[in-house]
This record gives C-alpha cells, structure tokens and sequence, in this order.
C-alpha cells in the first residue's frame, strides 16, 4: 500500500502549552484516514499543520515522499469546521464564485449532483440548514477534484439522519479513489467511515491501526448491559458490574457463564443487551475519561 502523505515527530507549541506532542503517522492513498480524540486533543492543529496553514515548530510532513510543493496545495481540499460562506450569496452563485479560483475545476452540475444541492441551488447560503451548509462546503471542498480531502469535524452538531447522509456521501468520495483525512470526536463515525485511525488525546497519539484491529488488540470481553434497577448494590460488587449512565455493564469472557451466573442469582433479564466493545471504550480503557467528556 502507498502512503501518500507521512509525519514525522510533529510537533506544535503555544508558548508553555503543546497542542500537538511529537507525533508520527503516515496515510495510505485511496483510503479514509481518522484522528480521533475529544475536544483539545490536538486533531485540528494537526490536520491545519499538514494543510499548511500552521508552522509546526519541529517535524517532518512529506507529500509522496517529498516536502510539500505546489503540486500538494493543487491537489488538496479542505472542508474546514467554519466557513464564512459568503451570506448574501445564493448556492449556486458561491459554486461559481468558487469555481472561478481554480483553473481546471470540476464541472459544477456533478458536483451538485454528487453534494445533493440540487433542490436550494438558488437559496442564499445563510438559509441553509446545517447538514445543507456541510454538503455545501464539501462541494467546496472539492472542486478542484483534489486527490486528498480533509474533513474537520464535518458532522458536529447535525442530527443523526443528516450524519448518516452526510456518511454516504463521504463513500461516494472514496469511491472515487480519492483519500481522506478526517477529524470526529464520535467513536460511531470514526468506526463506520475510518479505514486506518490515530487515537489522540491531549496532544499524542494514544493508539493507531485500523478500528477493528485496536478493538481486537485491546478487548476480548463483551459487554452484559442491564437497565439500572436489575442489580441492587451487593449484586453489583458481587458481578463487578460498572454504573454507565442509566445502566449497569459487566464486563464478559464467557456470555453463557455470565447469563447463568446472573439467572443463578435471580437477576430478572428482561433488560438485557450484550454488546461488543466500541472505539469509546478503548478510549475509556487507555486514558480513563470518556470520548464525550
Ligand atoms: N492559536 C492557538 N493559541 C493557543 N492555543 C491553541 C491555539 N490553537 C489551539 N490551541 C490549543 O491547543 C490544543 C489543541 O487544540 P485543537 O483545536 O487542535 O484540538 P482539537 O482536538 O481539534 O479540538 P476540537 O475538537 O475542540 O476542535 C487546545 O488546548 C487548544 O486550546
């Protein structure tokens, strides 16, 4: 597998505060590439220093193998977290404006057609929902037809039926052949979309590889879920189940064990859910505070 772009030991500092300690990775062309952490972790000064719109202060960023020239900043796009999309423009005029910039860009009605912005072409950009704004700067984002996309935090604060779009429409991309780098604090984003993931927290890389083989490295229990009333507290010590919000968790080797150990004890079950670890525990495991935190 090629990598198309490589970190070596970057590294940002802000005065006595690091925002991004010393870390390494490289991303392989054509696939979906995650940095995933909470807020303040790093994921934005690192993809902005990549972008080179940041100075690291030391490390190594290589572009197919080489520094970055002018041939990288043709052929990236960047979807940023803000935009300030000209307001008083309608979509299809904000399409053109952007057009204009690039010397070869995409033709606008596959664009429109791909980003589904079709139906509020003539709408003014500042009426757009907010899964509309974000299918709008994507298509910003890749009018040039970049090779690599960046994606900082696209999904952030829309409701779960505009991610799962906003999801497929990220498969369209890489459909295309093209890589994508992306930043989420949402494990279930990370988990669906992310081919190759770096788990940031508080500057470092805590944990990389692809999202199945971090669950595998780091899990070999399930969990046992039950709602908060099935376990009074000596059950609870007895089972050494944990208190996860409205639920109680127990951590299992062996399911048929567990569920006899608990129909023994006369647990009523009807709660029941087991479910496998997520990317949001292996957080939980490695650094002892929640994702959501
Ligand atoms: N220009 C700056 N000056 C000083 N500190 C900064 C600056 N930019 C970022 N930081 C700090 O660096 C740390 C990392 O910030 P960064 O935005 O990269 O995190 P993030 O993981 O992208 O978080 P978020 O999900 O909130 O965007 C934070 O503590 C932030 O306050």
């Amino acid at each position: 597998m090629t990598n198309l772009l490589q970190v070596h030991e970057l590294r940002k500092s802000y005065g006595a505060h690091t925002a991004v300690d010393g870390i390494s990775f490289s991303i392989p062309a054509g696939q979906c590439f995650g940095l995933l952490g909470p807020n303040g972790a790093g994921k934005t000064t690192t993809i902005e220093m990549i972008e080179g719109i940041v100075n690291p202060s030391s490390g190594v960023i290589t572009y197919r193998g080489k520094p970055r020239d002018e041939t990288f900043k043709r052929e990236i796009g960047i979807q940023f977290q803000s935009t300030a999309l000209m307001d008083y423009l309608t979509v299809d005029e904000v399409l053109a404006l952007f057009a204009g910039l690039y010397p070869q860009p995409q033709p606008i009605d596959a664009l429109v057609a791909q980003c589904q912005l079709g139906e509020f072409l003539t709408r003014d950009a500042a009426k757009l929902s907010g899964g509309q704004r974000q299918r709008l700067l994507l298509a910003l984002a890749l009018i040039n037809d970049p090779e690599l996309v960046f994606l900082d935090e696209p999904t952030t604060g829309l409701d779960p039926q505009s991610r799962h779009n906003f999801w497929e429409l990220v498969g369209t991309i890489k459909a295309q052949g093209k890589t994508i780098v992306l930043t989420t604090h949402y494990m279930d984003e990370a988990q669906h979309l992310c081919d190759q993931l770096v788990i940031m927290d508080r500057g470092k890389i805590i944990a990389q590889g692809t999202p199945d083989a971090l669950l595998n490295q780091h899990f070999d229990e399930v969990f046992v879920c039950l709602q908060a009333g099935a376990l009074n507290s000596d059950l609870a010590t007895r089972f050494q189940a944990e208190r996860v919000r409205d639920q109680w968790q127990l951590a299992s080797n062996d399911v048929q064990q567990t569920l006899a150990d608990l129909m023994a004890a006369d647990v009523c079950l009807t709660s029941l859910q087991i479910r496998p670890p997520t990317l949001d525990d292996l957080f939980l495991k490695l650094t002892g505070h929640s994702l959501r935190e």
